[in-house]
């Protein structure tokens, strides 16, 4: 039978001591919902009693939709021994849960209590009787726990003697300042949790040396009975053991502990949590970051293709996205085939050979192409198609200094025969028309008129790769439209020139 682990969620109360951040009332309320409704984690750390008037009105309403709903056991805050000052707090906000900071080190008992063990603890024994009357629930926090366990164990030992004797429901133990390793937060845990069988005991994890996940793990081997994480990771410091990471690790990896968290919404709630607080998720995260299901690699696209040779168990259907294939320089033709497949689209072997060379031009220009690129990029290169090319824009120069009229000097190559023209012009785009008009006119030919100019980049497209120029020509009584595709718009709209110089 599987063992039930707790996972408390303390990103509205640790994950807001990442520097700069600060949610307000209704960005709390609206998370503290969305953790236990959609994201279904057992319980939420909320605020620090005492903070400030804005915190005291978010624990009111995250109380009151929580007593509402039958779930104000869920919402904990965290207090202080401070003569009964945090109790008083909590009652005006309703909560019911008190996360009770002590020391857990004999290093910060005697350096910033400046008490002895005995003294701390019957200050402790009061505060938690007093929160027994007022009917609110304790849990401890040992802050510096982890510190305690490498420097001054007796004193940890002499502490969980005297707490497990008091009416509280967990001891959290906080890895304060991210210092344990694997190995020791294994053997810390196995040796407590040997020691006092009937309590339960939630580990904290923090990430300074980016062991965070690796923590929880071996906390969870060891036999902790809860954990907290935070979304995204956010936190003091390095943050906190990623929410994300930790349940995918939990599923795969810890098969014989059960978590309550719903997989499907972790991207969501990160995606939410990024939103309010203005830190945006590093495109590397794993879980949750923008690439972590985007090949890149075509031989990897290629493999999917056949039996799914690069996937792993992380599918990203199970978080609620897609895998993506990446357009660029070493994406190559399979991933091409995997775009144009989910846009339902063909192309043959020419066409597709074309393409690949334009997305390798583009990379190469360290642009980046999406799938909502593509259909522009393949348009360009059918219509380019369509004309036998006789008129090559050889080079140009375009000027566009201030206090100087823009000019240009262009030369094309007509039928094999080099021409150059210079003029000015109102713009960079009507100088080099003007340019052209010239080297025509000398050649008795008249150039149609430009009735409509349209810019746009491909709708959808997150890149910055391409942007489109559409021109509409009038030659004579007729019409017609020639549209080119860069990166820079003035190139689209020379390319869209070269096009109807080809036309006409
Ligand atoms: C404030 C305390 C509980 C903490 O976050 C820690 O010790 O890591």
């Amino acid at each position: 039978m599987k063992r039930k682990l707790e996972i408390m969620d303390t990103t509205l109360r640790d994950g807001e001591q990442t520097s700069g951040v600060s949610f307000s009332v209704s960005e709390k309320l609206t998370l503290a919902k969305l953790l236990v409704e959609e994201l279904k984690v057992d319980r939420i750390e909320v605020a620090s009693a005492r903070v400030s008037d804005g915190e005291l009105e978010a624990v009111k309403q995250i109380a009151k939709w929580a007593s509402a709903e039958n779930c104000i056991d869920k919402v904990e805050v965290l207090t202080f021994v401070d003569g009964g000052v945090s109790i008083e707090w909590m009652k005006k906000a309703g909560a019911k849960v008190q996360n009770l900071l002590t020391k857990g080190s004999l290093n910060h008992l005697t350096h910033q209590l400046k008490k002895t063990p005995e003294e701390h603890f019957s200050d402790i024994e009061r505060t938690i009787a007093l929160a027994s009357k007022n009917n609110i629930d304790t849990n401890v926090y040992l802050e510096d726990w982890s510190n305690g366990m490498r420097n001054s164990k007796e004193y940890v030992f002499q502490y969980l003697d005297f707490l497990t004797q008091q009416p509280i429901k967990r001891v959290l133990l906080p890895d304060t300042l991210g210092i344990l390793t694997h190995t020791e937060t294994f053997d810390y845990i196995t040796e407590i949790v040997a020691r006092y069988p009937n309590t339960h005991f939630d580990f904290h994890g923090h990430n300074d040396y980016d062991l965070g996940v690796a923590n929880v793990m071996e906390a969870v081997k060891a036999g902790c009975h809860g954990l907290h994480l935070t979304v995204n990771g956010m936190g003091e410091r390095a943050g906190n053991a990623p929410m994300a990471s930790v349940v995918a690790v939990i599923h795969d990896f810890l098969t014989d502990v059960k978590i309550n968290v719903s997989e499907s919404s972790l991207y969501k709630v990160s995606k939410l949590v990024s939103a309010f607080t203005g830190v945006g998720i590093p495109y590397n995260k794993p879980i949750v970051g923008d690439n972590v299901f985007t090949q890149t690699a075509g031989i990897h696209a290629d493999g999917d293709s056949k039996n799914n040779l690069y996937f792993n168990d992380l599918l990203p259907e199970r978080f609620g996205r897609k895998r993506k294939y990446a357009l660029g320089k070493t994406s190559g033709k399979a991933n091409i085939q995997k775009n144009l497949q989910e846009l339902g689209l063909t192309l043959n072997d020419d066409e597709l050979k074309k393409v690949t060379q334009r997305i390798i031009e583009l990379g190469d220009k360290k642009e980046r192409v999406t799938k909502e690129d593509l259909p522009y990029i393949i348009s360009d290169i059918l219509d380019s198609g369509n004309h036998q090319q006789k008129v090559f824009i050889k080079s140009y120069v375009l000027t566009h200094s201030m206090g100087l009229r823009p000019s240009t000097t262009v030369s094309l190559e007509i039928n094999g025969e080099l021409l150059e023209a210079h003029a000015q012009g109102d713009g960079q785009y009507d100088a080099f028309m003007n340019a052209l008009r010239k080297l025509y006119v000398s050649k008795k030919i008249e150039l149609p008129n430009l009735i409509d100019y349209v810019v746009r980049i491909p709708p959808g497209s997150n890149s910055d790769a391409l942007c489109e120029t559409i021109i509409t020509w009038q030659n004579k009584s007729e019409e017609f439209i020639t549209r080119g595709l860069d990166s820079d718009q003035t190139v689209s709209a020379i390319k869209a020139t070269e096009k109807m110089l080809n036309i006409i």
